[in-house]
């Protein structure tokens, strides 16, 4: 049996990583084919030791604010077919719920996240890198719309957040990371000739 592929999706916040994940997803599913999908998302740190207020002052922009060596161990047993159990996150209380999710691996996993591809060890990690490249007010633009319908923030706490660390760390690991990418998708969720193209790629590897 052949290792599975591990494909990394990143790109700035709001820059449409989520979407081109899913529309992979289902090009996939329509073919009966079986993916697994992760979300870097998921290894933020758990901050159940601190209160409320402190926790809103991490700097979630920053690779520290990630346990990546748990992010390197899981993709390395999911590349061995072994099953990982997977974390969950809430964006509102800012750390990991205390259930995991079983998740068994698959001939294709897609990974999605902002710092994927400033980490060397999780690089190393990955068949096909892929950076979602977006302009930033775009991002922004969505991202405030995502956080305050769906991830209990006010139009203020985004911008200030915004100011204070996303755009600056997105200069300092993001942007740079861009460089390491096999492929850079413009245009964000809804490219479709990326879609194919990627789509394309993956199944001959697969041959
Ligand atoms: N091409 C697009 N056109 C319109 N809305 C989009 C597009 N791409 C993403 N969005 C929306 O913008 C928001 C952020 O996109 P998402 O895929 O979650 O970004 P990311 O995962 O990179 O943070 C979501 O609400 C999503 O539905
Ligand atoms: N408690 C948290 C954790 C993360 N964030 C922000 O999420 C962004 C990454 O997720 P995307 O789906 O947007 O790629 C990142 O820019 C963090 O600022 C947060 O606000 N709160």
């Amino acid at each position: 049996m052949s290792t599975p592929l591990i494909i990394a999706i990143s790109g700035a916040s709001g820059s449409g990583k989520s979407l081109f994940t899913e529309n992979l997803l289902k090009e996939f599913s329509e073919e009966g084919k079986t993916v697994q999908i992760l979300r870097e998302d998921h290894y933020y740190r758990a901050q159940d030791h601190m209160p409320l207020p402190e926790r809103e002052k991490t700097n979630y922009d920053h690779p520290k604010a990630f346990e990546h060596t748990l992010l390197v161990e899981h993709l390395q047993a999911l590349k061995n077919w072994q099953s990982i159990e997977y974390p969950h996150y809430c964006y509102k209380t800012h750390t990991r719920l205390a259930q995991t999710e079983t998740l068994i691996s698959a001939p294709v996993i897609i990974i999605e996240g902002i710092m994927l591809l400033a980490n060397e060890a999780l690089q190393h990690m990955f068949d096909i890198k892929i950076f979602v490249d977006t302009p930033l007010d775009i991002c922004l633009l969505r991202r405030m719309k995502r956080d305050i319908a769906e991830r209990g923030r006010t139009l203020e706490s985004v911008a200030n957040q915004y100011e204070s660390t996303v755009k600056p760390m997105y200069h300092q690991f993001i942007a740079p990371s861009r460089f390491t990418a096999d492929v850079i998708v413009t245009q964000g969720g809804e490219n479709k000739i990326a879609l194919d193209v990627i789509k394309s790629h993956i199944q001959q590897s697969l041959i």
